[in-house]
């Protein structure tokens, strides 16, 4: 699904309008075509409440559409003054048509009160200051009579901003909010909820090949996530599927390093091998899948000689969870970088969480090692410490210095958290699954594990990140249905089954 703020919904009008030809009149209706099939059939007795704006323009198309159906149609107007053109066109032919159209602010409670579907186009995109006035008076009513009716908001409900999903003093709750062309990025926000109801995402008639060059930003749906899938060749074996090596785990967080393995191995790896202390029995009995390449750290060194020919004979490397951040573990994660091309002269993928990042963050000269074939996996504190810039300041320009790091340093960047981000500095996913209920120690080694296995499994670096976030999140979504809390084991359970679901079902 396109992402996108106010400014990208007025570029793909332009495009639309200037380069495609399209009369925006032409996509109006279109926009309440599209909006009137999401209208029950059993639902009639409509009031639509329209501004002067397109929003309204919208609303008075959608009620010609009801009208059109032989529904019960009325409408309240706000303002027959400075309409914009497409507004006024079909403000006047809901005229000519004789639909019933009330304009006085002392009609509007019996009007609410009598109708059982509520339609509201006051502001979308076009929204740009604090509600006062009457506009606020008439939002506050919907509100207050809205409790048994079905309100459907067009395009935002009025009064979120849809760029930081602000509510600008006042703003409809909806329980229906459809969308045109793109998930709007204020929709992100987590407490708006309440105003946004079930969200849809309509077309206004435009292919999205012809825009898509205009919106490089997208909420990753189980669409996304289907169309990268790799189908499994029939006559493959295990090697084709991956060698996977694991730096994971140390005494005290051997778990961390088992989680990072079974999820690994659960989400389809061909051959997982962990580098593990060699005192670790753990990892023989909770991922008996898994093979272990024993390290003695009393004297790192004598392991590198066997260590250089299990890198040269690995796909992908996975690094950091529950390392630690010793001077031994850094040597290890040094070594482990520093072939670039394995046996096969195919690249060597790294996947670089925890411990990985904060040693990254305090050597930065190693970042030249690990450009063009990294995913990075931090959280918001181990980004901030890796990027330089406060908590603040990332949360205020998230997706821009997301995209900035990612370019700089040429890696695919997973920045974790509510809306988890991905990208390559060029493309950038939000991720729509997950909850907080997954929040808890062991998440994010999962994570690690999942994504390392597909990133052996052939899958890109971004596809690798962006179905291992999905998926990660699809599954505890799932759970939550059934019980309190989730944590990594379960989701380890149930990530073949999910995998199942997305790719096959
Ligand atoms: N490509 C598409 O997605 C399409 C979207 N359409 C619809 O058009 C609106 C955007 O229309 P626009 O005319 O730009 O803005 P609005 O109707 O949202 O409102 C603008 C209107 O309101 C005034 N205004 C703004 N803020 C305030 C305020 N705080 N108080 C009072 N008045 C305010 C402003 O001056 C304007 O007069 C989009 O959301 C879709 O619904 C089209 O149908 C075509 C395709
Ligand atoms: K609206």
């Amino acid at each position: 699904m396109l992402l996108g703020g106010n400014e990208t919904t007025k570029k793909i009008d332009n495009y639309a309008i200037n380069e495609l030809k399209i009369p925006s009149i032409v996509l109006m209706e279109n926009a309440a075509i599209s909006f009137t099939k999401h209208i029950g059939k059993n639902e009639d007795n409509f009031l639509i409440i329209c501004g002067k704006g397109n929003n309204g323009g919208d609303g008075y198309a959608i009620a010609r559409q009801l009208f059109s159906k032989e529904k019960k149609v009325k409408i309240f107007c706000i303002s027959d003054e400075n309409m914009s053109n497409n507004c006024s066109v079909n403000y006047e032919i809901c005229k000519n048509s004789g639909i019933e159209i009330f304009y006085k602010l002392e009609k509007l409670d019996k009007l609410l009160l009598e109708c059982d579907v509520v339609v509201e186009g006051i502001f979308g995109t076009g929204l740009n200051s604090e509600i006062k006035g009457i506009y606020k008076d008439i939002i506050l009513k919907i509100n207050e009579y809205s409790k048994n009716k079905k309100v459907y908001a067009i395009d935002i409900p009025s009064g979120i901003n849809g760029d930081t999903g602000e509510i600008m003093g006042v703003s409809v709750k909806a329980d229906v909010t459809i969308s045109f062309v793109t998930y709007k990025k204020g929709f992100l926000k987590s407490d708006i909820k309440e105003y946004l109801g079930k969200v849809i995402i309509e077309n206004i008639g435009l292919n999205k090949n012809n825009i898509v060059h205009i919106v490089s930003e997208y909420y990753l749906t189980s669409e996304i996530i289907k169309g990268f899938h790799i189908k499994r060749d029939e006559n493959s074996h295990k090697g084709d599927f991956g060698k996977v090596l694991i730096f994971a785990g140390s005494s005290g967080f051997y778990g961390a390093g088992n989680i990072v393995a079974k999820s690994c191995v659960r989400s389809g790896a061909g051959l997982t091998t962990v580098i593990t202390d060699k005192n670790n029995f753990s990892l023989n009995v909770f991922v008996p899948e898994a093979m272990s390449f024993p390290i003695n750290f009393e004297n790192i060194e004598e392991n590198f000689e066997k260590l250089e020919k299990e890198i040269l004979n690995s796909d992908v490397i996975a690094i950091g969870p529950g390392i630690g951040k010793s001077q031994k573990a850094l040597k290890i994660f040094e070594k482990l970088i520093s072939i670039e091309k394995n046996n096969k002269g195919n690249v060597i993928k790294l996947v670089l969480d925890a411990d990985a990042l904060n040693l990254l963050s305090e050597n930065r000269e190693l970042f030249e090692k690990i450009k063009s074939r990294s995913v990075l996996t931090p959280h918001l504190i181990e980004f901030s410490r890796l990027s330089g810039f406060s908590l603040e300041e990332i949360n205020r320009d998230k997706f821009e210095i997301a995209k900035d790091f990612a370019q700089k340093y040429e890696i695919t960047l997973l920045l974790k958290g509510k809306n988890t981000i991905i990208t390559n500095g060029k493309t950038l996913f939000v991720n729509s699954t997950g909850n907080s209920r997954m929040a808890n120690g062991g998440m994010g080694d999962c994570l690690t594990g999942i994504i390392c296995s597909l990133a052996g499994q052939k899958y890109g670096l971004v596809e690798s990140a962006c179905i291992g976030a999905y998926l990660h999140g699809k599954i505890a979504d799932k759970l939550v249905k059934q019980q309190y809390i989730v944590n990594a084991s379960h989701i380890i359970e149930n990530i073949s089954e999910c995998m199942k679901e997305i790719f096959e079902v």
